[in-house]
């Protein structure tokens, strides 16, 4: 995704590139919702940014008092000038302390409500949305992107209207102390204006690139990481180390471009201020010479001046910043909005309780997004009764998985419907019938926690007492109570520190726990030791007993002892009944009986 951004971006004209600055600038108000909650804050911080401003405003006044009296008689005048230059320089002090303290504040404060919103966002965006972006590319808009809009809020944008008021201000009160040498300064502005526009729009374009590229760069390390045995074991480093190398070198060379361009642009605007500054403090030297103007006024405008420029030169600095805080504004936004094909109805139906527990598929057809013209499931009809054990078989990617899914919600059908006691699943609230689902992965998920709190995941609510009972009952009550710190032992990320059937048995007592009246089972393909082998076959008989179960069985043991047996091959249903009547019918059930089952009673 990020690649095609850029391309796009490279092969944009003029009119294109502009159309996206007033886009991007403009995605800067998709921060307005977020800071809505903290209007007080805004208004204090506002406050403060006034202040301070009209205080920095004032000081040059002071200063020309100062000076136009240093031959003044009154000794208590003069102390009255230094006394309240000293007071403002002091209210000064206070007013940018309490402003750089209010909008940081607000700046973190709204960053952690963007990185809540976004996680929570993207928690439940259905599969069909991770198949479009990477993980590791979400990871780094979460946390790069956000770090740049924290910059934002909690400085530039104050930092920027602090310097758009005293380049209004400071220019008020050059034209009040000099009109003329208010009209020479006026002459040089457009020189000044000229590159920061040319040139900020070439920022902007190289900000985003350096962007995607970070995002790329991180989503590449994660993806190798993740899968970091396997990188090893085909002795891939050295091209994952290479490949994450020229990503990391692509977003420097972005970056050293992005800063080449700023750094070109500080130099143009820089020097043409203060060529500007010094040609018209050389006019008004001559003007206090010849006496229609005093010291202290010159010294005044030359103050303001300096003042004003210095507030161009910052904008043109934080101008960059705003922009790749648009961008990333932009790119957290379309996070925010992303549209998921899965959703649950605006008015959902209530889900009739207690759930019996019977499956249906009724005409069901189903492509995923990135194969639409090879069906997965193709026109599947099937019920299963509450209580009956289904076993799923057929040859490799004849939609095992994919029934699993379904009844899952994961995906919606492209035609048919499938139904939970009669109700069909996309009229109801999806955390309602999730709820009356348990679920063994084939490849069971360990998180990085205790073993107690990894069972316990099933239900929340359980108590330590039935979560060993639901332990024991999966047969992994003796292994977990022989870990260094029995229930209370982190079993490490991914659960490293388990065996394959250590796991498994991990994931059915989460699913006893789960205690729901339907059951998904995704059998491992994986052999397991004879021993383990039987410890996990009676854990799942004992969960599915009395319960709708529904198993991908790639085990002959399951299969034998299903009720029926649902044959799949291309996305169809070929054949179904029991282990006995499909061996009789000959076919394929008969051929893959005989060679993809792992016997497990032997
Ligand atoms: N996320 C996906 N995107 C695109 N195609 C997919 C996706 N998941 C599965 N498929 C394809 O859909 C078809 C059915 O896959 P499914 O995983 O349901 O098969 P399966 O019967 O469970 O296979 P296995 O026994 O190998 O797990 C296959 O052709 C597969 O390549």
């Amino acid at each position: 995704m990020a690649r095609g951004t850029r391309g796009t971006a490279g092969a944009q004209t003029t009119a294109d590139a502009e159309r996206q600055t007033s886009k991007e600038v403009g995605a800067l108000r998709g921060l307005r919702p977020f800071l809505a909650p903290y209007k007080g804050q805004v208004a204090a911080a506002g406050l403060a940014l006034v202040l301070t401003a009209s205080l920095s405003l004032a000081l040059p006044m002071a200063v020309r008092r100062v000076v136009d009296n240093f031959d003044t008689k009154s000794d208590a005048l003069l102390n009255m000038y230094f006394g309240a230059a000293v007071l403002i320089a002091g209210l000064l002090a206070l007013g940018t302390g309490l402003r750089y303290a209010l909008v940081t504040r607000l700046g973190e404060r709204v960053v952690a409500d963007i990185r809540k919103a976004v996680f929570d966002r993207v928690i439940g965006l259905s599969p069909g949305f991770f198949e479009k972006v990477m993980t590791g590319e979400v990871l780094s808009r979460i946390t790069t992107d956000t770090t740049l809009i924290l910059s934002v809020i909690g400085s530039s944008i104050s930092v920027a209207l602090r310097n758009v008021l005293i380049f209004f201000g400071g220019m008020v009160l050059m034209l009040l102390t000099s009109a003329k040498l208010t009209g020479l300064v006026l002459l040089i502005v457009p020189l000044v204006i000229v590159p920061i526009l040319v040139l900020g729009r070439r920022l902007r374009t190289l900000s985003r690139e350096n962007q995607d590229w970070i995002a790329e760069s991180s989503g590449n390390a994660n993806e190798a990481l993740s899968s970091v045995q396997t990188v090893q074991a085909f002795t891939h480093e050295r091209a994952s180390r290479l490949q994450f190398g020229e990503v990391t070198e692509q977003s420097y060379r972005s970056a050293r471009q992005r800063i080449t361009v700023r750094a070109v642009m500080t130099v143009l605007v820089m020097f043409l201020v203060f060529v500007g500054v010094v040609g018209v403090l050389w006019i008004g030297a001559r003007d206090v010479r010849g006496g229609t103007m005093s010291s202290g006024e010159l010294i005044q405008f030359v103050i303001y001046s300096v003042m004003v420029a210095g507030a161009v030169a910052a904008l043109s600095e934080i101008w960059g910043e705003l922009q790749r805080a648009a961008g990333a504004t932009e790119r957290l936004n379309e996070l925010l909005n992303a549209e998921d094909n899965v959703k649950d109805p605006a008015v959902p139906v209530a889900l009739q309780r207690p759930v019996r527990g019977e499956i249906s598929f009724e005409g069901v057809k189903f492509s995923y997004a990135s194969r639409p013209d090879t069906p997965a499931l193709d026109e599947i009809d099937l019920t299963i009764r509450p209580g009956e054990t289904v076993a799923l078989v057929g040859p490799s990617g004849a939609g095992k998985t994919t029934i699993i899914q379904m009844i899952q919600r994961f995906y919606d059908p492209d035609a048919g419907r499938v139904c939970l006691d009669g109700q069909d699943l996309t009229t109801l609230a999806r955390t309602d019938f999730r709820g009356e689902l348990s679920l063994v992965p084939q490849d069971p998920v360990i998180f990085a926690a205790t073993a107690r709190e990894n069972i316990r995941f099933g239900r929340e609510t359980a108590s330590d007492a039935e979560v060993e009972a639901a332990a024991r009952a999966a047969a992994a009550h003796e292994f977990i109570e022989a870990l260094p710190n029995g229930y209370d032992s982190p079993l490490g990320e991914r659960g490293v520190l388990l065996s394959g059937g250590q796991k498994q048995r991990i994931a059915i007592a989460r699913a006893i726990l789960r205690d729901a009246p339907v059951l998904l089972l995704d059998e491992a393909t994986s052999a397991l030791d004879a021993e383990s082998e039987r410890a996990v076959q009676a854990a799942v008989d004992a969960l599915s007993e009395g319960r709708t179960t529904i198993v991908v069985a790639h085990r002959l043991a399951t299969v034998k002892k299903a009720d029926r047996i649902i044959v799949m091959e291309h996305g169809r249903i070929a054949a179904q009944g029991t282990h006995d009547e499909l061996v009789a019918g000959g076919g394929l059930y008969a051929r893959l009986a005989k060679l993809q089952f792992t016997d497990g009673t032997t």
